[in-house]
């Protein structure tokens, strides 16, 4: 695990692919009409396999991921523009975040509708320390701190304006749709996310990510005692 060579996302967790775990969440939720993946190349027939295999039919474009997050975002932004109302509400999330529930989607939708947009937030629990050398320059006051996950929520025109912006800014590298939106002055309403909804970066997180699925799946056994 610590070096794996496969991509995160394809990594299994229960004999099924983490990304699969992920889309079948969208797949199964009611106000969910339409998926669009962004993948590098390379991976593209293995994950239409995937889609094929695990029947995952809201799967209606696959994209080819860019060299940075952003340019692969709005490859996905740009296809799904082509396809849908500029009125739609759009959810970006991270393959990798397999642990969201239909409650957070659920969530998100209705905040974006409300408020414009949603971005899946958790209250700082840690302190926050700016380095300096190997030491510590400054600690930031926790207490307005939250740490910013996914889904990102927006309508599907200010979101793709969003981006065409950065992109005509020469902009390449935002580091998420919240970051873009955020510094063009985009009112970013926050909705509080479970602690749960882990990305997978490092090995310890695929294991809590594991450890996780395995309680949610005894328990749907278990008819949800
Ligand atoms: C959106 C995000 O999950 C916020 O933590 C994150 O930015 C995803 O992108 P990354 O490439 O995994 O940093």
């Amino acid at each position: 695990m610590a070096h794996s060579s496969r991509p995160k996302q394809f990594l299994e967790i229960h004999g099924r692919p983490v990304i699969v775990h992920t889309l079948d969440i969208f797949e199964q939720h009611p106000e969910i009409d339409a998926i669009a993946v962004a993948i590098l190349p390379q991976f593209r027939e293995h994950l239409e396999r995937l889609v094929k295999r695990y029947e995952l039919d809201k799967v209606k474009w696959i994209v080819d991921g860019g060299s940075t997050g952003q340019e692969s975002r709005h490859n996905a932004l740009k296809v799904v523009a082509e396809h849908n109302d500029p009125d739609s509400i759009v959810l970006i999330h991270d393959g990798v975040r397999p642990l969201i529930d239909a409650d957070l989607v659920s969530r998100n939708i209705a905040s974006a509708r409300e408020f414009g947009s949603a971005v899946t937030c958790t209250k700082m629990t840690e302190t926050v320390v700016v380095e300096e050398g190997e030491g510590v320059k400054e600690v930031i006051p926790r207490d307005p701190l939250w740490t910013a996950q996914a889904p990102q929520t927006f309508p599907l025109k200010d979101v793709l304006a969003g981006y065409d912006r950065a992109v005509a800014e020469g902009e390449n590298d935002s580091i998420d749709t919240c970051t873009l939106m955020n510094g063009f002055g985009y009112d970013v309403h926050r909705v509080e996310g479970p602690r749960t909804n882990i990305k997978i970066t490092t090995a310890s997180d695929y294991y809590v990510c594991r450890t996780f699925l395995t309680l949610i799946e005894d328990r749907e056994a278990f008819g949800g005692e």
